[in-house]
Order: C-alpha cells, then structure tokens, then sequence
C-alpha cells in the first residue's frame, strides 16, 4: 500500500506592527487563501481516507465470507495408515489415494494408525472420526438366521413363487442355470407400499436358504461425508463376501439411487457417488459366488433408471397392498397368539380393512389386545377391533396419510 504524502503544514501569519492597513489587509488575504487551500487539500485527503476505509471494509466482508465457506466446505475421509516423522500417510476412502500430509501438533497425539480421520482439500487433517465398527454397525444388520417363514406371510404368493425362482433356486441349484446356459438374475427390486411385507420376503428367503441376512438402509448411506458412502456400500459388499451364503437387503434404495435433480450441492454428488459404488459392485458381481443381492423401495417412480439395467436390478417384483383374502390371512396370522372371543367376525374385519398394509393390520391386532388389556380382559372381541379400527383411521387422518385409490399409481 503506497503511503500517503505528509499533511500540509499549517498556515502561519505574520503581522509587522509597523505595517498599513493596506499592507495588513493583503496579508491577512493571503493567509485566508493560504488556510482555504490547506483546508481543500485536507478534504480531499479525508475523501480518500473514507474511500479506502470503504475498501477495506469490503475486502474484510469478502475475507470472512470466504473464510465461512471455507469451514463449511465438504471433508473427505481417509484413514490414517502410518504416522511419520515428517507427517501423517492417509488413504482417501473413494479413490484409494495414499498421500502423506500434514496435522497440527494437538489432532497428533489424538490419532492412532488405523483411525478415520476427514481432511480438506489440500489433504491437511482437520478432525479425527469416531470408530468405524460405530458407523458399520449403525448402517447394517446382520442376521446369521432370521426367523420369518414363508407360511408367516399373508397373500403374496405369486410375489413370494418370484423371488424364490430369483434368489432362492440360483443359491441352492446354480448348476440348473450353468445346464440351460443363462445368467440368475442379478439384482431383485421389490417395490410397493410401506409395510407390505417386502422385507419379510427378502429375510423368509434367507431362512429357507440358510444365508445370512444382511439389511442396509438407504438412508444410512447417504452420509455426510465424502466417500464415506461408497465405503460403506463396498464394506456392505466385502462382509457379505465373508458371510456367504449372504442376501444382501439395501431398503429404501430410492435414498441413493433418485433420478437426477438439477442442483449441484455437494451433498448431491456424494449420492451419485454411493451409487456409483453400489452399481459398480452389482457390475462385478458374477465372480461374487452365493450372494443374492435384493432390494426395497416405496418411490418406484424416484429410481434412476440406470440401476434397472441388466445385470442389476434386472428383476422387478411388485408387492401391492393385499387384497382383501390376503387381509384375512394377515387377520389369521397375526392373532394366532391371541385368545379371539367367538363374536369376533374376521370376514367383516377383512372387508373393513380395504386399503390398509400389512403392517396396518398387525397394529389393528395389537390395538385391540390392548383395549381388551384396559378393559380388564384376556379374551379380544369384535367391539375391541372395532375401537381398534377407529383408533387407526384417527391416527391416519391426523397423521395426513393418504389410504385406497386417492394416490397416482406411481406413488405409493
Ligand atoms: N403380507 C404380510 N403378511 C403378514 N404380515 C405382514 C405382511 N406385510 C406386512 N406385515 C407385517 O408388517 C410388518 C412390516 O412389514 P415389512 O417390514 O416386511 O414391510 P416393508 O414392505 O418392508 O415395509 P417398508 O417399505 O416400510 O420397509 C411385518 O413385520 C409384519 O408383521
């Protein structure tokens, strides 16, 4: 900054007493000129002074804008492999990238080798993550042996023939596609309704099969951090490799796999990323030997079309809301534990029960276990279904849900 020119020296005025007045007038002129050119200098001075303060004042706006954007920005995570004398060696979760970098004095007594830890873009370790087995454990279920049978699930016979022709026949008799010369299907996609019963199918299956049931929820892998994501789907994959037989179960695929939108947040593009991590696992997959991979969601009409592709999930199984001798069935499953007073009348509850879930159904059941409960009573009747029924629809309406025909048919 260049500096500014010395201020001008104050005006002095002399005056001889042995002077005219005429004499004393000029001078008195002059220094008058003299103080109002000082006075016009310093003002333009000021002017400056004020202009460059304005500067300043915006170049200070702009340094700190930056500086919020800056703490805001997207971390990447990596984990920290080896630490150095002359810094860290950390491996980019995403891209396998190893790069030997920086940190503070203070974050290196906190990390250990094997630690996750997020860096900015110049790779520098901002902070150190807790546990993976935390953030694996929160994502996954594992399941050596769940309990759901076949015989558990109301109506969705056809839906149940489908997936045990697509998941269960290549795990138990892979020899039968070898002989007819044609490829199992890759990937099976149930979609419907929330609770009709499309994670039942994926775990009765894995029963029947003796594999491990592996469920990851969509939602779990969109993360906030960068890469983080993509690891988790390629841990999904690596445990389920581990595990085998596994059927690998990713609910609400929708999280992960929407169509497009046009904004470009960062958050956006870390999606894309765990989708394309999930689509080049599915791509890869034949040498993946006995995992069945299945997955779930209730916005069909949301999914990008390129995870139906052939070789992913090329197999698509509608699971509707049941109808009504499939509700009876629900009705018959779900009190099977119950003690049912005679007057209880399971047609007319069927009958009443058109548009609602599976899931709808087995709360009606324990809702009127529980009015019986109040009422002082081990035996459930038709009055407590009934009040049951009521209760439903009451909490339907406040909770906005939107039950029979009224919805478009893409929209569940
Ligand atoms: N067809 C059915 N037969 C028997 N019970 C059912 C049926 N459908 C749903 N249920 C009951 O509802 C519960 C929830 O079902 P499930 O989790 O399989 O639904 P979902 O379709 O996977 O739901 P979401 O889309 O919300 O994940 C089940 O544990 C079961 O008790």
């Amino acid at each position: 900054m260049s500096r500014s020119p010395p201020l001008p020296d104050q005006p002095t005025l002399e005056l001889d007493p042995e002077m005219t007045d005429r004499e004393r007038l000029a001078a008195l002129r002059e220094h008058f000129a003299e103080i109002v050119d000082v006075n016009a200098t310093l003002e333009e001075r000021l002017g400056d002074a004020r202009e460059r303060r304005t500067n300043l004042r915006e170049e200070v706006d702009q340094l700190e804008r930056e500086n919020e954007t800056l703490k805001t920005t997207s971390l990447y995570v990596a984990t920290a492999e080896e630490l150095t004398e002359d810094g860290i060696v950390i491996k980019q979760h995403g891209n396998n990238q190893e790069v030997l970098t920086e940190v503070s004095p203070q974050l290196r007594d906190e990390i250990e080798s094997g630690d996750r830890v997020a860096v900015n873009d110049s790779f520098t370790v901002q902070t150190v993550l807790e546990t993976e087995k935390d953030a694996r454990a929160q994502a996954m279920e594992v399941d050596e042996s769940p309990e759901v049978t076949y015989d558990e699930i109301g109506g969705l016979h056809e839906q149940t023939r489908e997936v045990r022709e697509a998941v269960e026949e290549p795990l138990e008799n892979p020899e039968q596609f070898e002989t007819v010369g044609i490829e199992p299907p890759s990937g099976v996609l149930l979609h419907g309704p929330p609770g009709t019963g499309k994670t039942m199918l994926a775990k009765a299956v894995a029963n029947h099969t003796d594999a491990t049931f592996i469920k990851m929820a969509g939602s779990e892998l969109v993360q906030k951090f960068i890469g983080e994501g993509a690891k988790l789907v390629r841990d999904l994959f690596e445990l389920a490799s581990q595990r085998e037989p596994a059927i690998v179960f990713i609910d609400e695929i929708d999280a992960v796999a929407s169509k497009r939108t046009d904004s470009k947040t960062s958050g956006d593009a870390e999606v894309q990323r765990t989708m394309m991590q999930l689509l080049s696992e599915m791509d890869g997959f034949e040498e993946r030997g006995e995992i069945r991979i299945m997955a779930a969601t209730n916005r069909f009409d949301m999914l990008d079309r390129a995870i139906l592709r052939p070789g992913r999930f090329d197999r698509l199984i509608e699971v509707p809301n049941p109808d009504e001798e499939a509700r009876r069935k629900i009705l018959d499953i779900h009190t099977r534990d119950m003690k049912i007073a005679d007057d209880v009348d399971f047609e007319d509850l069927a009958d009443r029960t058109e548009g609602k879930s599976g899931a709808d159904i087995e709360s009606l059941t324990t809702e009127a276990g529980m009015f019986a409960i109040r009422d002082g009573r081990t035996e459930v009747r038709q009055d407590d279904f009934a009040d049951a029924l009521d209760k439903l629809e009451a909490d339907d309406d406040e909770s906005g849900i939107v039950t029979k025909g009224s919805l478009p048919s893409y929209a569940y």
